[in-house]
């Protein structure tokens, strides 16, 4: 959406809760320049940013003069403990909201807030605005923060009850939630009757966040799903009752909070806003109301709202003698109010968004990638900076001959409909790319503009609009020429004489950059990144003639009213042409920027060579390969397309590119996203087989958030591997990371008759060389009465990260990378392939003995120790050669891979049959190559995988010296 266009869409939201576009208009100005013109900044969160930074700014206005003296006092006293108040409000926002970010990535805690943020804002501030009857003449606190933080909960209470009674409606919303921020900035001393604390919201935001990051919360208790109501409630009175009547007691203290909870609601029905609010306290009401008691579920949080409340809150109030202040507020009221001041769920945590695909996981990952995607900047909205909606770009027809080419200038305003353009001045920012900034003296000087304009049809295009306005004889030049001398200069300039930097690789990086970086949560989207080639224009002005298969292009003319020259879209990156793999190491890129785009299909058939799909996997062979290319169809470019496109063929739910541009031939294998029985192998999936004590039929939602964890938690000792959005426990998976890099001797487990060495030599039986035990995670699964969305079930739930399977250059082949930054402790995939015997596999090896190829098999082994003596259909393993699936393109280092792998039980109690699970053992950047350590034994000769020379690269490699 262009810049002028945003403007307009964020004033309009912001109107619509309140905030006059002239209002609107300086703050988001600021805003952005603070921000660097980050949009996606500014959109993110429907503007949770821009609306703070409206409070902020609101509040500051309307500091009165009878806050004035308040104002002072407090300020005075504060000054040091809340430094971020003398932050520029940018940085303040952009902290705040990276904290919030850092907060998101390890607050797994409960489902989020579906409420759209808005509402949540509105709803808050309605509910901090009631908050309002402060008294800021007495003396400051000194108490310490904690003992202020629970005093807190009880001081916020009684304010309530007071301010409930008061007419505080008659104030607009506005004029509270500022007086509210006013108060919150300023810390201002609230005075009840018995005591004094200072509100400090953005304070204690940023102390829950640390208290989370540091690991104090303990993700696998739900608490935050409990009311805060019953928090509130002195504990120690129920502590001494039975079991039995702690709900009847809550019930109880519900009924007597019922009656000002319908005050409530009659209050704020008055309001302008209270409808958002009255619609959740209604919802609430339902929850809390003993008028409507719902009952209490098992798996849900209701059973344990009770004896789960933070116990120190409830026995500090009581020390001190609050107990008699009865609350008289809506429960959802009370809920935000002690939420703050407990120190437990900040108000940041509610402003979690949604994940992709509401499954935990994938939400984590989503969440990851927006956290560590910067989106594109946009120009400032001011008048004067505004660009026009029409980029100033020649658009070109698909490449693929669609059937618009040629369609003058409707299909161009189609094309330019759904195009996303934006600007960098570059009067102000220089281009960081090395060469080109030292150029900048002479040549950016010229340069005008830096457009980038995309579109949903993963059309990308860059347009340097340069100041030829003394140059009356300009025309348009060869552009193999201006490529040839940049480049040459460019070399030249640093001389790198020997150096083989081409201009059109690195605009052609910086386009799939500019998608990866872009792309939003729209799962096919990421391929946008990998699947795309660039083509010139020869000829700009006159556009193409039909030749090298372009017809007939849409050309807007290059000269400018304002006598600059456009030289306009000097690439375009377009999507789907089928020619990443070429003879010159270039691949598609050299080839279509050397104009030599004749024949798609050609193209395609070249490609589908190279690519060696296979008929018959099992029959693989260079045979095999020729039958391939004899009977090339003329299908054969959409299923070469495809492949590319997503090597998985549409297996897993999200896409897996293949790097594009590489000569090497792919692998030839099929893709399989689940394990398949070659032959032999014994896997028995049998329900029956799968007895009460490993199930937990009787649960329902989500096993997670049960207060008792289930059957499915025993094989990780009572306590669940995952955490409540789908990372690993921190505590698990340093176990198994410990057990995979530094094992222990107790942890091997020595075979009398080793299946492994058994199936090697049928005569003489080697010594067992031992088996590593490990951990296993037991996921819930269809016996389980939990929903499929159960935070126990994500191994089963398959890929959801952006991957890309790229050629390393460090000579190891193909490898596997992640597209976005990956947090630590994330399911990344599971080792996939076919599941054969010990004895299968020898015999693969033997076959394969001499030859190239070779197989990657995992040997499932890990718990072998419990299994006895295993026949030989159940000493398994997994083989990937030919039935694989991504994990099979991961290539081992030796030391500090960004992966491990852990065993997952899902369909069968039986541990010699298990999924092998790949989970990041650190924070994973952004197009960093995933790696494991294959346990390879380098010196090892019959180890079943053949042992290379390794180029892991790794400090303690032990296997680069072969
Ligand atoms: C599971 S495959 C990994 C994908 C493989 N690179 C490919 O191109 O298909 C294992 C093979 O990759 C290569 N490989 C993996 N890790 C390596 C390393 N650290 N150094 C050198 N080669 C490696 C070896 O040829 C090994 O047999």
């Amino acid at each position: 959406m262009p810049p002028k266009r945003k403007v307009t869409v964020a004033c309009k939201a912001m109107k619509s809760i309140g905030f006059p576009e002239n209002e609107v208009k300086p703050v988001l100005n600021r805003l952005l320049e603070s921000s660097d013109y980050n949009w996606g900044y500014i959109e993110n969160d429907e503007y949770r940013a821009l609306i703070e930074a409206l409070l902020q700014k609101k509040q500051e206005q309307e500091k009165s003069v009878e806050f004035k003296k308040k104002e002072a006092c407090s300020n005075e006293k504060t000054k040091g403990s809340e430094p971020e108040d003398f932050e520029p409000i940018g940085k303040r926002l952009r902290r705040r909201h990276q904290e919030e970010r850092a907060l998101v990535a390890v607050d797994c805690s409960e489902p989020e807030d579906s409420e759209p943020l808005v509402k949540r804002l509105h709803q808050r501030h309605q509910e901090e605005g009631a908050l309002v009857a402060v008294d800021c003449s007495e003396p400051e606190d000194s108490e310490p923060l904690v003992k202020r933080l629970h005093q807190r909960h009880q001081e916020e209470g009684a304010l309530v009850a007071v301010d409930c009674s008061e007419p505080e409606d008659s104030e607009p919303l506005v004029k509270r939630l500022h007086q509210r921020h006013q108060e919150e900035r300023a810390l201002v001393p609230v005075k009840t009757s018995n005591l004094q604390l200072v509100i400090t919201p953005s304070k204690r935001g940023y102390q829950d966040i640390n208290e989370v990051s540091s690991g104090s919360q303990d993700w696998s208790e739900p608490e935050d799903s409990e009311p805060q109501l019953k928090r509130l409630r002195p504990k120690r009175a129920l502590q001494s009752r039975p079991d039995a009547e702690l709900m009847q007691i809550c019930d109880e203290e519900e009924v007597e909070e019922s009656t000002p909870l319908k005050v409530w609601i009659e209050q704020t029905k008055s309001k302008p806003v209270s409808p958002l609010q009255h619609l959740k306290n209604e919802s609430r009401k339902c929850n809390l109301s003993t008028t409507s008691p719902v009952p209490k579920a098992k798996g849900s949080s209701q059973p344990n709202l009770c004896n789960n409340s933070t116990e120190s809150d409830s026995l500090s109030f009581q020390e001190k003698g609050k107990t008699s202040v009865t609350p008289q507020v809506a429960p959802g009221e009370r809920r935000l109010t002690s939420e703050r001041g407990n120190g437990i769920r900040p108000f940041e945590k509610l402003m979690v968004e949604p994940y992709l695909d509401h499954t935990p996981v994938e939400n984590v990952l989503d969440m990851y990638q927006e956290n560590n995607f910067n989106l594109p900047r946009d120009e400032p909205p001011t008048d004067n900076h505004l660009i026009d909606e029409v980029p100033l770009a020649i658009i070109l027809p698909d490449i693929g001959g669609s059937s618009s080419c040629g369609n003058g200038s409707n299909a161009k305003a189609d094309v330019l409909e759904v195009l996303k353009s934006q600007s960098l001045d570059m009067n102000e920012k220089a281009p960081s790319v090395d060469g080109l900034s030292n150029g900048k003296s002479s040549a950016a000087k010229e340069v005008l503009q830096f457009d980038i304009t995309s579109s949903p049809k993963r059309e990308v295009k860059l347009a340097l609009i340069c100041n030829s306005s003394e140059r009356s004889n300009f025309h348009i030049p060869s552009l193999d020429a201006v490529f040839k001398v940049v480049e040459e200069n460019f070399l030249k300039l640093h001389g790198l004489t020997e150096f083989n930097f081409s201009l059109l690789e690195l605009m052609t990086e910086f386009c799939e950059r500019f998608w990866a970086m872009g792309t939003d949560s729209a799962v096919d989207e990421h391929l946008r990144s990998t699947n795309i080639l660039v083509s010139k224009i020869s000829d700009a002005q006159g556009g193409h003639d039909g030749k090298d298969g372009h017809v007939g292009n849409y050309c807007i003319p290059s000269s400018l009213s304002s006598g600059s020259v456009s030289v306009q879209n000097p690439i375009k990156v377009m999507p789907q042409i089928p020619k990443p793999i070429a003879p010159s190491g270039l691949g598609g890129l050299h080839c279509v920027a050397g104009f030599e785009i004749k024949d798609i299909e050609n193209i395609c058939g070249e490609s589908e060579r190279r690519l060696k799909l296979l008929k018959d996997p099992q029959s693989s062979n260079s045979n095999n390969r020729e039958i391939v290319q004899k009977h090339h169809t003329p299908f054969s470019v959409v299923n070469y397309c495809d492949y590319v496109d997503d090597i998985t063929r549409g297996e897993e739910k999200v896409k897996i590119p293949l790097m594009k541009g590489s000569a090497e031939d792919l692998p030839a294998f099929r893709y399989i996203s689940k394990n398949l029985v070659y032959r032999k192998g014994y896997v028995n999936f049998a329900l029956a087989r799968i007895s009460d004590e490993h199930c937990c039929s009787n649960c329902f939602g989500d096993c997670l958030s049960s207060p008792v964890p289930c059957a499915c938690a025993r094989e990780t000792k009572g306590d669940f591997a995952y955490m409540p959005g789908g990372l690993l426990k921190q505590n698990f998976l340093e176990e198994s990371i410990t057990i995979n890099r530094n094992p222990k001797k107790h942890q091997y487990f020595y075979c009398k008759n080793c299946p492994l060495e058994g199936s090697k030599n049928k005569k003489k039986s080697n010594r067992c060389k031992g088996h590593l035990l490990r951990r296993f995670i037991k996921e819930c699964w269809s016996k389980c009465g939990c929903n499929k969305s159960c935070g126990n079930r994500v191994v089963q739930r398959g890929i959801t990260a952006k991957l890309q399977v790229f050629w390393t250059p460090e000579g190891k082949g193909w490898g596997l990378r992640t597209l976005q930054d990956l947090p630590k402790a994330a399911f990344v995939c599971e080792y996939v392939g076919e599941i054969v015997t010990n004895s299968e596999l020898h015999e693969r090896n033997l076959q394969n003995c001499g030859t190239e190829k070779h197989t990657y098999p995992v040997l499932l082994d890990a718990d072998w120790v419990s299994e006895g003596v295993l026949k030989d259909e159940e000493a398994l393993c997994l083989d990937a050669t030919v039935y694989g699936n991504v994990a099979r393109f991961i290539n081992h280092r030796c030391h500090d891979a960004t992966l491990v792998e852990i065993p997952v039980e899902v369909e069968t109690p039986d541990h010699h049959y298990y999924h092998l699970a790949f989970f990041t053992t650190r924070k994973v950047d952004a197009m960093e190559e995933l790696t494991w350590d294959y346990g390879i034994d380098f010196n090892d000769c019959d180890h079943p995988v053949k042992a290379f020379q390794c180029l892991c690269g790794s400090q303690h490699c032990r296997g680069s010296n072969r």
